[in-house]
């Protein structure tokens, strides 16, 4: 395992125990308080089509969210995994809870025909799931590399606006990045709306060398 990696698996493991710990009303208020910054900064109400995830293993809850973009009539869409044991992800359409039923991992999936799917290009912003993030607007997923797979096959131009979700507990001084990582462009937690620093697009998808 090089450095990188070993570092990962360790922060993943920490702030994974770390997030259970957490109790279900410090949870609900902690989701209410996303709810209040997105809001406030208008990140519903600027969008048409919006990906959000439903939260698994202590993951703050974008419920509350979801509940708001949909009243709004926004366009809402969630992850489901590829059966196979390829890393990728569709998004499909979310219309409340009777569209989902559990899937892969023990997550409420979308029971929509992968017809249904959006094409990933025309997300206008998408609120991501994470373990942990930096100051840089790094990010530590789950490990499944969905994420990073779906946005590197996005043309430069056409990325939806990057946006995670998290605990302060979540926040660590900095995640090690391998080169298909990819940097999100503001992260919300009950705390703060924080914007990152204009990040280089040139990171998701390297030009070759030569
Ligand atoms: N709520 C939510 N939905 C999501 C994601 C997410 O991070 N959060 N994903 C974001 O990518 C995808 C699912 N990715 C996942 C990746 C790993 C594990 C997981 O539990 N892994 C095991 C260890 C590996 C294994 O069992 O093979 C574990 O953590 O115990 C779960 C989901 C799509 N949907
Ligand atoms: N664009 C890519 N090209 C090649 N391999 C990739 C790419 N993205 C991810 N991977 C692979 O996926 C594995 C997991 O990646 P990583 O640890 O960055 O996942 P993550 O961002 O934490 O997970 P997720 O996005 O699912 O929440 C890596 O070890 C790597 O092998």
């Amino acid at each position: 395992m090089n450095e990188a990696v070993a570092q990962k698996h360790y922060l993943r493991t920490r702030i994974k125990h770390e997030r259970l710990t957490l109790t279900k009303p410090f949870m609900e208020r902690a989701a209410l308080a996303l709810l209040g910054h997105a809001s406030q900064a208008t990140l519903i109400e600027d969008h048409d089509s919006i990906a959000f995830y439903l939260p698994t293993r202590g993951e703050i809850s974008c419920l509350p969210m979801i509940e708001y973009a949909l009243k709004l009539g926004k366009k809402c869409y969630v992850p489901k995994i590829y059966p196979n044991k390829k890393r990728g992800m569709w998004f499909l359409p979310y219309t409340g809870k009777e569209s989902v039923k559990e899937g892969a991992f023990g997550i409420l999936e979308p029971t929509a025909p992968i017809s249904k799917a959006v094409r990933p290009s025309e997300l206008d912003i998408i609120f991501m799931p994470l373990v942990a993030f930096d100051p840089k607007g790094n990010r530590l997923g789950m490990g499944g590399g969905y994420y990073d797979t779906v946005l590197a096959n996005i043309p430069k131009h056409e990325q939806p606006k990057l946006i995670g979700l998290a605990y302060n507990l979540q926040q660590v001084r900095d995640i090690p990045q391998e080169k298909w990582d990819i940097q999100m462009d503001a992260v919300i937690t009950p705390s703060h709306y924080r914007v990152f620093e204009r990040k280089s697009k040139t990171s998701i998808n390297p030009a070759p060398n030569h």
